[in-house]
């Protein structure tokens, strides 16, 4: 190590200092995180962003990841030759399109950002909707198969996990089950809607390949209410992807989620912005 710090030294620790506050603030809440398929894009950027999941767990606070995985799905489909589409954000997902929803989500990528939690130092646990009953679903209707709706959240097992020495970090596939045992693909925005709505999450943080919300001139609203949200749905601006994450954040926030934030995860740190500086990152939904 050199002993002589230059002035990046000397910003980089008065960043650290600036953060005092911020990190004092959210100590001890939980903080429920969703990565998106488009997210994930790059080995690099799944280990940075395990690292900044790391750090907030060291800091204190509670991280919770539930990921996605849609264009990953997609290729394998494809890879399957089998025909996919798409209905206001949602999957059509037929048998054999939950077998393969979940033999990707709930396999290789839950594993593999398990992984890249556990290789920063973190202790990542990894588990779907169907373990411990965590999220029981329901058809969303008889068009789309397979696809679910989540009906409730058992938050035990979550509670243990984080609460427990050395604080686990748990990392949840979205796919879930009914009560007969029956599997469902849950789109991952509207899993962790609900996960953070039955923690109590202090925040809810929706990464994903965009800034931030635009409004119709592909300007970026850096605040909503939860009506602002409502309307860009109704009026047609938020399409695909973007309707079932509003519809989460409008949710979320209806049941108790502080705020729900809506970030880039194509660049590395938004979450350490958003938490621990006071200028924040994205769109920002309370
Ligand atoms: N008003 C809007 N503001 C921002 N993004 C929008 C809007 N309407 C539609 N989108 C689309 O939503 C996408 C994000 O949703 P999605 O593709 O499902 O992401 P993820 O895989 O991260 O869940 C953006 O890439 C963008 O193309
Ligand atoms: C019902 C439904 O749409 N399920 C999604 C689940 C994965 C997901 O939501 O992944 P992203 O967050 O990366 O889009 C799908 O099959 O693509």
């Amino acid at each position: 190590m050199k002993r002589r710090a230059d002035e990046d030294n000397w910003t980089s620790a008065q960043i650290l200092s600036e953060a005092l506050p911020f990190i004092q603030r959210h100590a001890g809440k939980t903080i429920v995180v969703k990565f998106g398929g488009n997210a994930m894009g790059s080995e690099d950027l799944t280990q940075q962003f395990a690292n900044d999941i790391v750090l907030l767990r060291q800091c204190g606070l509670r991280p919770v990841v539930v990921h996605g995985g849609g264009p990953q799905i997609g290729s394998m489909l494809d890879r399957l030759k089998i025909k996919s589409e798409f209905v206001d954000g949602l999957r059509v997902s037929d048998m054999e399109t939950v077998g393969v929803a979940e033999m990707v989500l709930s396999g290789a990528i839950n594993k593999s950002i398990v992984a890249a939690i556990n290789q920063a130092g973190g202790r990542a646990v990894g588990l779907s909707g169907r373990d411990a009953n965590l999220i029981m679903a329901k058809a969303v209707n008889k068009d789309l198969g397979f696809t679910g709706h989540p009906v409730s959240v058992e938050p035990a097992l979550l509670h243990t996990l984080t609460d427990a020495k050395p604080g686990f970090i748990p990392v949840i596939s979205p796919i879930s089950t009914s009560a007969d045992g029956t599997r469902y693909n849950v789109n991952a925005d509207t899993a962790a809607g609900v996960i953070a709505g039955a923690l109590n999450a202090a925040r809810l943080m929706l990464l994903t390949d965009i800034e931030g919300v635009m409004d119709a001139e592909k300007n970026l609203l850096t605040d909503l209410s939860i009506e602002e949200a409502q309307s860009l749905i109704d009026e047609g601006t938020a399409k695909g992807g973007m309707i079932p994450k509003l519809g989460t954040a409008i949710d979320a926030v209806k049941q108790g989620v502080e705020a729900v934030v809506i970030l880039d995860g194509r660049r590395a740190h938004g979450l350490l912005v958003e938490l621990f500086t006071d200028v924040g990152a994205g769109t920002l939904i309370r």
